[in-house]
């Protein structure tokens, strides 16, 4: 018998991406995949793409279907987790991909998301140092942001190094539209966004405080881009080099030396740029890195899929730390092309 896992909001964007990846996990059982408005529901008719779940139905959220698991994973909306995962028995292990037990400054959460914070969990992103041990020694952790995701994989090891300026970073990031949900607003879906890029929530964007908290950056200005794509985030960084004369070459090491022993983080070889095609459906992240000497800015960009290392596989890989398993068990590293 394998570890019994088990979702809430399995009938979201990010619960269907849990779902194709738990029932491939050699080491998992899948418990109940529950659903709001889709309780009842066949899961196929939601998520056709996940044919081995034909005559499966989703189930109602109750405490006792998901206390059942030995680890549920929350793929609620904002603000639904916290009364989710005080209803779980005390031994159930809980990752959430949603943002209400991310940040660790309460201030921050209301002044972004609105309301009581609910609490700080132990930080799901395994590459940042020290983080590893700590989630797999945890019970509860708050899975990363996807746009937080792919800014902190390209710009922590550059501050930590001391060649960013943590008070100097511009962000300029483009998501596909699965970033928003599937329950997003009519002009996310089809012709409104077909042949079109637009900035959104800028200067105003929720994940700001997190991107600051996970990076160490003090003052960032931080624009997302909605992209016409499913899947996919190219986040690019540029920030004031600490150093006179830095090289592309010392910041491209400084990448290299952080993430040389990360299975799902891979800095290209000079001279190629990260794409999100080639992240698609995996968990993970490409990364590369100069210092533009015109504009004297450090420029950084990473692409991940913010379905993949952005949400699900992200949370499949802390919860494989979690339960003591080996962490690409069930992940994909390699992509799909064309
Ligand atoms: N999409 C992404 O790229 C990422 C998403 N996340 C996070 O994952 C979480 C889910 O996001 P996503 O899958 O995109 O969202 P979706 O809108 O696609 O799915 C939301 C899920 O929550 C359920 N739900 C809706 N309202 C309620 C409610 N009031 N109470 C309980 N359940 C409810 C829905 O059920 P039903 O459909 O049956 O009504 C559905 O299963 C969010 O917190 C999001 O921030 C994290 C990283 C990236
Ligand atoms: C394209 C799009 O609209 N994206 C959403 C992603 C944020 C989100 O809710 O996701 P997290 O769980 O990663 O915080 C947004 O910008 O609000």
């Amino acid at each position: 018998m394998g570890t019994r896992v088990a979702i809430a909001g399995a009938s979201g964007y990010a619960g269907g991406e849990l779902l194709r990846l738990l029932v491939a996990h050699p080491e998992f059982e899948l418990g109940a995949v529950t659903a709001h408005s889709q309780a009842g529901a066949p899961v196929t008719s939601v998520h056709p793409h996940l044919a081995t779940l034909a005559g499966r139905n989703f189930d109602a959220a109750t405490p006792a279907a998901l206390g059942d698991a030995d680890l549920v994973f929350l793929a609620l909306p904002h603000g639904e987790s916290a009364a989710v995962a005080a209803s779980l028995p005390a031994h159930v292990k809980v990752v959430d991909l949603g943002a209400d037990h991310r940040l660790t400054d309460a201030a921050a959460w209301t002044a972004y998301y609105g309301g009581e914070h609910a609490g700080a969990w132990t930080y799901g992103l395994p590459e940042l140092p020290g983080q590893r041990e700590k989630i797999a020694a945890a019970t509860h952790v708050a899975a990363t942001g996807c746009y937080v995701v792919a800014s902190t994989l390209a710009l922590r090891p550059l501050i930590d190094a001391g060649l960013a300026d943590p008070a100097d970073v511009v962000i300029v990031a483009a998501s596909g539209t699965s970033g928003a949900g599937r329950t997003a607003k009519a002009h996310l879906m089809g012709s409104e966004v077909m042949g079109d890029v637009s900035a959104y929530k800028v200067g105003a964007h929720q994940h700001t405080p997190e991107i600051k908290q996970a990076t160490g950056a003090t003052s960032l200005c931080f624009t997302p881009v909605l992209a016409p794509l499913p899947r996919g985030i190219l986040s690019t960084v540029t920030a004031r080099p600490l150093r006179p004369g830095l090289s592309s070459d010392e910041v491209r090491q400084a990448l290299q030396a952080a993430y040389a022993d990360e299975p799902f983080v891979h800095v290209l070889p000079e001279g190629r740029w990260p794409r999100t095609a080639s992240t698609f459906g995996t968990n993970s992240a490409h990364l590369q890195a100069t210092v533009d000497l015109d504009a004297g800015r450090i420029t950084a960009v990473a692409a991940i899929d913010n379905l993949g290392k952005g949400a699900a596989g992200q949370a499949v890989q802390c919860a494989n730390l979690m339960l003591g398993l080996p962490e690409t068990t069930g992940l994909a590293i390699n992509g799909v092309a064309p």
